[in-house]
């Protein structure tokens, strides 16, 4: 049997200020930092020890991970990142509050580019500093892969490519994998691992600093499914 955990990081400055952060590097609050280190004991005491750990290219998400494996005294675990685990880009939203945006669109608009399978919000122009092209961490990737905005579908598929290429064959050599990331990219996930159409995908809302472990047989299906946090 195979374990995968999935931690999306503990919650962020952005978080706390209820903006919108898709690939901002904003990094934990003091409450995120805690949340992190609570995900270590979490795992800890349920006997989780990852083989190694897959994030982002993200602060919050690299130290949630880092945090949580501190506790375990596995900070020598491999630690691999890549820009395909980031949070689903918010597109011309970046560093808006959600509340006033709200105020400004309507809930409804709002909700359908924050949770919408398919409808991605409005995009950022090349020249917008916000464009991760200006980000010199992205600067060895050809610029047609970053994106001005992102659905979840198109979340999805960045994910998923990446999920089968290195991800996956990697649950051979660490049984026990922990993936440290997002909201979004952490719900493309799984949609895919679970099968949801992109209806009942919605509905689905995963906690700050919740590990949510998945039992996967050979055939890496889904055994069990349980959070360390609430038991569910
Ligand atoms: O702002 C964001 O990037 C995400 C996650 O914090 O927010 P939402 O839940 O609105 O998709």
């Amino acid at each position: 049997m195979k374990r995968l955990i999935l931690l999306r990081h503990g919650q962020s400055i952005w978080n706390l200020e209820n903006r919108f952060t898709g690939w901002h590097d904003v990094d934990l609050s003091d409450k995120g930092r805690e949340e992190a280190t609570e995900a270590g004991r979490l795992m800890d005491s349920a006997g989780l020890a990852p083989d190694a750990v897959y994030t982002s290219v993200l602060t919050r998400a690299i130290r949630t991970g880092f945090m949580s494996l501190d506790v375990l005294g596995r900070l020598w675990i491999p630690m691999i990142k890549d820009w395909r685990l980031n949070e689903r880009h918010y597109g011309a939203l970046t560093g808006l509050d959600k509340a006033e945006t709200a105020a400004e669109y309507g809930d409804e608009q709002v909700h359908v580019w924050r949770r919408s399978f398919a409808t991605p919000p409005p995009a950022l122009d090349d020249g917008d500093q916000r464009h991760p092209r200006h980000d010199p961490r992205y600067a060895g990737l050809d610029p047609a892969l970053l994106p001005a905005t992102e659905s979840l579908k198109d979340t999805l598929a960045r994910v998923l490519p990446y999920w089968e290429s290195d991800i996956a064959p990697a649950l051979t050599r660490y049984p026990t994998l922990l993936i440290a990331a997002h909201g979004n990219s952490l719900r493309a996930l799984v949609k895919h691992l679970e099968g949801l159409s992109d209806e009942a995908i919605t509905g689905v809302e995963i906690a700050t600093g919740d590990p949510l472990v998945y039992e996967l047989d050979d055939r890496l299906a889904v055994s069990a499914k349980y959070s360390l946090r609430d038991g569910r």
